[in-house]
């Protein structure tokens, strides 16, 4: 057994296999984009998801000004733009990297993307150092011809296409 210290907590949660987006916004407070593991569906009725913010983030006055955004779900291939929205960078570089159109709600939606929700944000509840946002789903953009990618042990899992399954493992 081990005390969960901080980092005892990350290496547990490095083996949780999980989906990179990137989470965008536009808007008064202007445009502002970053990377972000910690989502989740939370319920089909009405569609709603939840994404982990951490409030010492750049990004966070300006998701905190907005109620809309975009989540990009990245497909194999795109995972360089991972570590552009994920710190540092500024932020007319990030965008800067990739094509965007505008969302039903006018976020950047990434072009080539696995998957983008258009999203207006319900609740936010403060949980230690992150904020969850509760987002309802406007609409919805997929992109079934590209493959998905997993985050797990801190490096990148390309996965096979939609509907197709891993080689050795039944579907
Ligand atoms: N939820 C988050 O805020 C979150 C999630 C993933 C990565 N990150 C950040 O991305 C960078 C690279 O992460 P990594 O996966 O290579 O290695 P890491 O050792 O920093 O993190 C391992 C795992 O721990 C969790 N985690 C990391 N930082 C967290 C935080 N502040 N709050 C809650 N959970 C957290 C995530 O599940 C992450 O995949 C780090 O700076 C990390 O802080 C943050
Ligand atoms: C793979 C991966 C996954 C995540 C992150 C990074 C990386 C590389 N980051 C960190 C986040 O992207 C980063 O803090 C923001 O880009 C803000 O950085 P700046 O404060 O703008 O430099 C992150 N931050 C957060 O608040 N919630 C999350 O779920 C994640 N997930």
């Amino acid at each position: 057994m081990i005390r969960p210290d901080k980092a005892a907590f990350r290496d547990a949660m490095s083996r949780l296999g999980a989906a990179v987006n990137i989470i965008t916004t536009d808007g008064p407070a202007g445009r502002a984009g970053f990377t972000a593991s910690a989502v989740c569906s939370v319920t089909d009725s009405p569609p709603t998801l939840l994404i982990c913010l951490n409030r010492s983030a750049s990004v966070w006055p300006v998701f905190t000004a907005h109620r809309h955004l975009c989540v990009n779900t990245l497909a194999a291939g795109q995972q360089d733009l991972a570590l552009r929205f994920g710190g540092k960078t500024p932020m007319e570089e990030r965008f800067a990297a990739a094509r965007w159109n505008d969302g039903v709600d006018g976020c950047p939606r990434l072009e080539g993307a696995l998957l983008s929700c258009d999203c207006q944000v319900s609740q936010v509840v403060n949980v230690g150092t992150h904020d969850i946002l509760f987002c309802t789903i406007n609409a919805i953009t997929r992109n079934d011809d590209s493959h998905g990618l997993v985050w797990f042990d801190r490096t990148w899992h390309p996965l096979p296409g939609i509907g197709q399954p891993l080689p050795g493992i039944p579907g």
